[in-house]
């Protein structure tokens, strides 16, 4: 893994996205939300209005620490693809702002809120306005690189690095490159192959033993569930409040959570219950870095439900979910393919969390425009309204998906068939039999293939 820290690589890839490992240095960011005017050429939902972009893009510069928005402004286009992306009114104003800007306090980037920058749009922002110029890639790699602790996560997100650098070198015609200066070198392109095949085998290790640990888990015969959602929804929050797992750490930035890690619980029956915390979603991220992750996901489609968690409390609750949903099903599809289930999903329940931010009647409007949705629960994982009735859910969604059944059984009191339950299924509670006292009425939840065993050994 130490070949992860590599100055000459780092020199390319800081040349490429405009960043540095360096996240510690105090940066004074100027937001710039381009939008587009008409909803022909929009890509973006109806539902999600340039507001709900330019917090999200806040949102985003205010997970990383240090970094602060020096000031904010959205800029109607008729088109995102312009060469120069704004037109030459537009750069004169934003020039003058930042003339301003200067002399009120520090500004030293700017961020303009587009999933990726062409080359020569970069550049010539970069021209005009003699700062640095980021987009929405260069920056949630920043945040990605601070959050990956992992070895996996690590390797991820330098994955993920690549297909930029690329694209920004394949952009760079050889009259901009010979007068602005970026290309790659023979040598510099042989860096990023090197690195690149590297990654790949070190990852392929990587997800052979995450295939071997999956296999474990299905051998312990434990049911899971994956917990998936947009970023900062409250996946970890939640998985926390179901478990009481105190180490585990939600935190309020995008892209807390970049590991797929498993968490121990308990269903009211008594029933083992491990729910896989995963990396969150985000819209409009360019291709090349959701993909990176989407290994990790594997594990949600192969888990026997899937929670669907929500922030109600976001404007775009629903264009979000959306776009989870969509994700979720090609995802399923790819992971499937070979198979003769290509494409189905385990059974989804929605969790609409942070009920707590709304009022009570907006909570049960909310409610009433579901009413399509078969499984959908209000939950706030921080008072923990919600999670009893979730929990029950949950509960009869493993059983049905998993064939395991509740049962009461008569065994003699103290036997061995009583420690074969205890160790083999999950008791619900037990009690006297009032007709035997020798005897005890045991409540427990088991699969077919346990109950027969336990007919082979016993009866
Ligand atoms: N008010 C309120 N805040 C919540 C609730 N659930 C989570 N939060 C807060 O929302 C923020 C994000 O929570 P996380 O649990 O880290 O969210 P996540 O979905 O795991 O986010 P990523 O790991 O980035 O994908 C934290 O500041 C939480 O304290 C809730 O029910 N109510
Ligand atoms: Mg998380």
């Amino acid at each position: 893994m130490r070949f992860l820290d590599d100055r000459a690589y780092e020199e390319v890839a800081g040349g490429a996205m405009r960043i540095n490992r360096d996240v510690a240095i105090a940066q004074h960011v100027f937001i710039l939300q381009p939008y587009v005017k008409w909803s022909a050429k929009r890509t973006t939902p109806v539902d999600v209005t340039p507001d709900d972009q330019l917090a999200e893009a806040t949102a985003l510069i205010h997970s990383l620490p240090n970094w602060q928005v020096a000031r904010s402004l959205k800029v109607p286009l008729e088109s995102l693809e312009r060469k120069t992306l704004f037109g030459s009114g537009k750069i004169a104003e934003i020039k003058e702002l930042l003339a301003q800007l200067r002399n009120e306090r520090q500004v030293n980037s700017i961020f303009v809120s587009k999933g990726t920058l062409s080359f020569a749009q970069r550049q010539f922002l970069e021209d005009e306005f003699k700062l640095p110029v980021l987009d929405r890639y260069s920056v949630v790699i920043q945040i990605l690189r601070l959050h990956a602790t992992s070895a996996e996560a690590r390797l991820q997100v330098a994955m993920a690095e690549l297909p930029y650098i690329w694209s920004q070198a394949k952009d760079a015609s050889a009259t901009q490159t010979r007068r602005q200066g970026y290309s790659l070198t023979d040598q510099q392109k042989e860096i990023l192959r090197t690195r690149e095949r590297k990654l790949r085998a070190e990852l392929d290790d990587v997800r052979r033993q995450r295939r071997l640990l999956r296999k474990k888990r299905k051998q312990l015969n434990c049911p899971t569930a994956a917990v998936v959602g947009y970023t900062n929804a409250g996946k970890t929050s939640l998985i926390k409040a179901l478990t009481m797992e105190d180490a585990m750490q939600p935190r309020n930035q995008l892209f807390a959570t970049l590991d797929v890690t498993a968490h121990a619980g308990y269903l009211p029956c008594n029933l083992q219950i491990i729910y896989m915390d995963t990396v969150g979603f985000m819209s409009d991220l360019p291709t090349g870095l959701f993909e990176c992750f989407v290994a990790t996901l594997e594990d949600a489609m192969l888990a026997d439900i899937i929670i669907h968690v929500q922030d109600l409390s976001h404007p775009c609750h629903a264009a979000q979910r959306a776009h989870v949903e969509a994700t979720l099903r090609s995802l399923a599809f790819s992971v499937s393919q070979g198979n003769s289930n290509a494409g189905e999903l385990p059974p989804i329940i929605n969790v609409f969390n942070k009920c707590d931010l709304l009022k009570p009647n907006a909570q049960v409007s909310m409610l009433a425009e579901q009413t399509d949705t078969a499984m959908c629960h209000l939950t706030s994982a921080r008072t923990h309204a919600g999670l009893q009735t979730l929990l029950k859910d949950v509960e009869q969604q493993i059983l049905d998906v998993t064939g395991r059944r509740k049962l009461q059984v008569r065994v003699p009191s103290g036997g061995p068939e009583m420690a074969w339950l205890y160790k083999n299924a999950a008791v619900v509670d037990t009690k006297a039999d009032e007709q035997n006292a020798e005897k005890i009425l045991m409540r427990v939840v088991i699969s077919q293939c346990t109950l027969d065993q336990f007919m082979r050994e016993f009866c």
